[in-house]
């Protein structure tokens, strides 16, 4: 066997998961933001354009916004259990952010893969991005800003979801979030809505078509 062959023939059994194992186009992807700048805005357009992703859902010790629900948009849960879990390795990766604790369970990934899904999207912050980045290179990232810290402020009030002195929280965190838009590989400003959700679907279908090559090749050289 070739060496190529045989390297195509490892990645293939270990996909692009390493030891989580998944197809070699199995697509990874974080959506990080700071507070209000439309991320999850952006993910719910994208799930209902590509109902083949995964919504990879994070515990949280964050109370939930009036319009949030248990399970769909966060697993709600105390300090004791996150801690619990946290101790027990349940988690790919977890973070500090605003004050509360937030991380993504192994069992996320384990459930996208279970229901045939082709991919997942991780709303998670920077700190989560590098480590999930270390774990799992295969990760695209996109790192979503909006037009003007101006804007930002007015989208944070606007929400009226928190109080006034939570808006300045995020408002205040978002110069030093903002800081390590290096960690991701796109970053895209969304002004017009319309016209950041075609940039974002373009990143994906692009995205995807570089994980089928890889796994075309995959086959090709297998079957020969
Ligand atoms: N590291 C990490 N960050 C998360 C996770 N889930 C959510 N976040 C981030 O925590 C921050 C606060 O989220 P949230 O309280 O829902 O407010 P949002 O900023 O309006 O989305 C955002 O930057 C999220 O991307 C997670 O599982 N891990
Ligand atoms: N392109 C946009 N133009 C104007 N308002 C927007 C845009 N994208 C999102 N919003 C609004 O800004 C607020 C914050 O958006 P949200 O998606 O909750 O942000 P995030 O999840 O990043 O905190 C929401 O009220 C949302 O409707």
């Amino acid at each position: 066997m070739s060496t190529q062959k045989a390297e195509f023939k490892t990645l293939k059994q270990a996909g692009n998961l390493g030891e989580l194992s998944a197809p070699l186009d199995f697509l990874l992807l974080i959506l990080s933001s700071p507070s209000g700048a439309g991320k999850t805005t952006l993910t719910r357009k994208l799930l209902e354009t590509f109902p083949d992703l995964h919504f990879s859902v994070s515990h949280t010790t964050r109370k939930p916004r009036a319009n949030e629900i248990d399970g769909r948009d966060y697993h709600f849960v105390d300090r004791a259990e996150f801690e619990r879990l946290a101790g027990a390795h349940g988690f790919v990766e977890w973070a500090e952010v605003h004050g509360n604790l937030y991380g993504t369970c192994l069992a996320e990934i384990e459930r996208a893969k279970a229901e045939g899904k082709s991919g997942m999207i991780f709303d998670i912050d920077y700190q989560g991005a590098r480590q999930i980045r270390a774990k799992l290179p295969e990760v695209a990232g996109v790192f979503i800003l909006p037009p003007s810290m101006a804007e930002l402020e007015r989208r944070l009030r606007g929400r009226a979801s928190e109080t006034e002195e939570v808006v300045q929280r995020r408002f205040r965190a978002a110069m030093r979030e903002i800081e390590h838009y290096a960690l991701f590989d796109y970053v895209l400003v969304n002004d017009d809505l319309e016209s950041a959700f075609a940039t974002l679907r373009g990143i994906i279908l692009a995205e995807r078509a570089r994980r089928i090559r890889k796994a075309h090749i995959a086959e090709l050289l297998l079957r020969s």
